[in-house]
């Protein structure tokens, strides 16, 4: 198979190129009331938490690492007027205005815009307040929805870009989001997949499309080495679109074996990622609260589903499928179990590996920092307090394009 761009074999192999999204207008339209369905527990403060996240570009790229950012390539692609014209209406037919003479009249005035504006308000979300006056009958739905602020959502969880879509030895996932306020960033990468030069190379298959009934997020799906991807059953990701991923993976990649790890469904832990990361080639960090919770599950290839065998435990999994004598759990929060809740709700078990035995954190969680020094990993802090209040921490914060590979 000719090789594209895109290509991770590991969770810790050298950080080159990074799909990342600078948080921008859409979270200065959270407020109280749309808190809940928005996913946030509240509200950043813009102006520090844009410093904060061009801290963390700046961290990968001294490191060697290449900022790719969403609102580009989007932009890029929709500078393609027959691309622009068909974008404009998908995101319309994903907003649910509900009214059709309207949603024509709002299609007509974004088709008119450049590509940057249309990316702006496709991420922002289009306030009621800056589309044109015009006279129009009212439908039913107009006033139903009379207070309700947007004709488009804004989307403030972009900048978790790890869950829309993930990277899988050469091909690409195109997520499934369990939740409407998510739904329609898997819509970007699905047009920057199918258009953008980078992407759109032979050699990309895609794993999973957005269009899927059974949601998969990628705050799951850990690639742990060229054959074997850990993929987290949770409050997000669902037991039969792992199935549906293992059998294509098994079926036309390298992938030999998914191991399925199961946490609790809760807020707090939405995806595994929250609870468990790689640090190194046979370091975890894991979040002691959910220790003796998990449930792991082998799954390798089988006739029309996968073939299901349930294993003793998460160490000795790891263990059997990454071909190590012994492999170390270390246990975040410091040994402390209210600083490891504490520091969890915070992201501290949500590392991002930039090379073996490298990863960025957030400063605030000093017992997990200082235990993951003491286990020998270099630890790289960046401030978060802003960014932080989405619920997400460096690994969230990143979709990574291209590894070197171990
Ligand atoms: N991988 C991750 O755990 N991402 C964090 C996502 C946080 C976001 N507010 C959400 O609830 O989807």
């Amino acid at each position: 198979m000719e090789k594209g761009f895109l290509n991770i074999t590991s969770e810790i192999g050298n950080l080159k190129a990074v799909l990342l999204h600078r948080p921008g207008k859409e979270l200065e339209r959270l407020t109280p009331g749309y808190l809940e369905e928005l996913l946030f527990d509240d509200i950043p403060w813009l102006k520090r938490m844009q410093e904060e996240h061009d801290d963390f570009a700046k961290v990968m790229k001294a490191r060697g690492s290449k900022i790719y950012y969403y609102e580009t390539l989007l932009a890029d692609v929709l500078r393609d007027e027959h691309i622009k014209n068909q974008f404009v209406v998908d995101v319309i037919k994903n907003s649910h205005v509900g009214n059709i003479e309207l949603e024509k009249i709002i299609i007509e005035y974004l088709q008119g815009e450049r590509p940057e504006s249309i990316v702006e308000i496709a991420i922002s979300g289009l306030h009621k307040e800056d589309f044109p006056k015009m006279e129009r009958e009212f439908h039913l739905v107009d006033y139903v929805k009379y207070d309700y602020p947007f004709y488009i959502n804004p989307l403030p969880n972009l900048y978790f870009t790890r869950d829309p879509g993930a990277v899988i030895g050469q091909g690409l996932s195109v997520n499934k989001m369990k939740t409407p306020a998510r739904d329609r960033e898997t819509m970007f990468l699905s047009y920057i997949y199918r258009h953008h030069p980078l992407f759109k190379e032979k050699g990309t298959s895609l794993w999973y499309d957005y269009q899927e009934h059974y949601p998969m997020e990628g705050g799951d799906i850990l690639v742990l080495s060229d054959e074997v991807v850990a993929l987290g059953c949770s409050e997000r990701t669902t037991a039969r679109g792992i199935e549906i991923l293992a059998q294509r993976l098994f079926a036309k990649g390298k992938v030999k074996k998914v191991l399925v790890i199961q946490i609790p469904f809760t807020r707090a832990y939405m995806h595994l990622d929250t609870v468990f990361t790689m640090v190194d080639h046979d370091k975890f960090t894991i979040y002691p609260g959910v220790e003796n919770a998990v449930r792991v599950y082998e799954l390798t290839q089988g006739v029309t589903t996968p073939k299901v065998t349930p294993k003793e435990s998460l160490e000795k999994a790891l263990m059997e499928v990454l071909h190590l004598p012994a492999v170390q759990l270390i246990q975040s929060g410091g040994g402390d179990e209210i600083t490891a809740a504490r520091e969890q709700w915070n992201d501290s078990t949500n590392t991002l590996a930039i090379a073996p035995g490298t990863v960025i954190t957030y400063n605030r969680n000093e017992a997990t920092n200082d235990t993951l020094r003491k286990h020998g990993i270099e630890v790289i802090e960046i401030e978060g307090s802003e960014l932080v209040r989405g619920r997400g921490g460096p690994r969230c914060m990143s979709m990574p394009l291209l590894r070197e590979e171990l």
